[in-house]
């Protein structure tokens, strides 16, 4: 199997360390390859520079394999640096085009701090989902987000509530619903999904009392799709779709904004959550939690969310091998 490519995020942030501690669990059962500035893995971890990613696999599992990026100035736990911000983003680049090229079974992505690479950078995306689909010339992708007990997606992604009526149309609903089914078919081995769709209002609209979008957009949206042969329930009121005995009858749950899928998630299984960009041509996961300024460097960070991603990740590629 080709490396699993970690981009390193956030230098400020705990994802040079989670990364480390997810290598140290895993060197073992899978080929990874750290892509940033070795300067800022925590001291002690056992690293090679490699010139390319082929030679990862040629060296001993006892050190990381390092794809070098020079960042220049330190790194300072908890204030990003401006001056990093171009590397982060450079890193990202490297992971795709290695995925892209098939030198990388998958790219994991480590966090950024989405401010300080606008701030930096002008970074022109809210997160990579969006700059993935940018450097993959894709129109629609997708946000997943797993763990054991359950799966979201969120319809509309980074982007104000008060955008969020006005952006959740017809068309991003219907491509959302067929990105997601296409993928628990082929990345998830569910053969025949069923999927629960949240309406947007309290109550999926009571019948219109409160809210309009369930029966102007959303229902209209889904019956097409139900006549295709796709097995929906929904539109569901959000607040009573993720106890234990809903969670049950579905396979995932279409949200229609980025807090009604990540607040379940979160709270079910923060530290066992995945993040999934659906409908790219290479695959991407990444841990669920950010760059937590509060706690880098200390030490203390759980890696359990980044050992996650990389078996999800390591997974993936291989249902996509036996499939082609
Ligand atoms: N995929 C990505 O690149 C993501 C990036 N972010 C970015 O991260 C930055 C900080 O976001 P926040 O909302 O503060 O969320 P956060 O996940 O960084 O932190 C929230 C809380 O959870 C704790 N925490 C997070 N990960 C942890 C871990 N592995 N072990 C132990 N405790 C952990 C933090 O210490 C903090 O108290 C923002 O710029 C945000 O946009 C957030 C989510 C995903
Ligand atoms: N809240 C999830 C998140 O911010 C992940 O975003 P992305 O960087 O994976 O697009």
């Amino acid at each position: 199997m080709k490396p699993v490519a970690i981009s390193c995020g956030e230098p400020a942030g705990i994802g040079p360390e989670v990364a480390a501690a997810a290598w140290a669990a895993l060197r073992n059962e899978l080929p990874l390859l750290w892509i940033g500035d070795p300067a800022h893995l925590p001291a002690g971890t056992p690293f090679q520079v490699v010139r390319d990613a082929a030679d990862a696999g040629g060296i001993s599992a006892d050190v990381l394999p390092v794809l070098a990026q020079d960042f220049g100035p330190a790194a300072t736990h908890g204030t990003a640096n401006p001056a990093h911000a171009q590397g982060v983003i450079d890193a990202i680049a490297t992971g795709v085009a290695l995925t892209q090229s098939g030198a990388a079974s998958a790219l994991c992505t480590a966090p950024i701090h989405k401010a300080a690479l606008i701030d930096g950078a002008d970074f022109p995306y809210p997160g990579h989902t969006e700059y993935l689909a940018a450097l993959a010339k894709v129109d629609r992708v997708v946000m997943m987000l797993a763990c054991d007990a359950l799966r979201v997606v969120p319809t509309t992604i980074h982007i104000a509530i008060d955008a969020v009526a006005a952006q959740l149309t017809a068309s991003l609903l219907t491509d959302t619903m067929l990105i997601t089914h296409a993928a628990l078919r082929r990345d998830f081995g569910v053969a025949a999904p069923r999927i629960a769709v949240a309406g947007l209002n309290p109550h999926a609209g009571e019948n219109g009392k409160m809210g309009m979008q369930e029966i102007d957009m959303i229902t209209p949206v889904l019956d097409a799709l139900r006549a295709q042969g796709m097995n929906i329930a929904g539109p569901l009121p959000a607040d009573t779709m993720f106890h234990a005995g809903a969670r049950a009858q579905y396979d995932v749950a279409v949200c229609m904004y980025h807090d009604q899928a990540l607040i379940p998630i979160k709270t079910l299984d923060f530290a066992g959550g995945v993040n999934i960009t659906l409908g790219l041509p290479f695959i991407r996961t990444s841990p669920d939690h950010g760059t937590a300024f509060d706690i880098a460097g200390k030490g203390i960070a759980d890696p359990t969310s980044m050992i996650a991603a990389l078996r999800m990740a390591a997974r993936m590629a291989h249902s996509r091998a036996q499939i082609s």
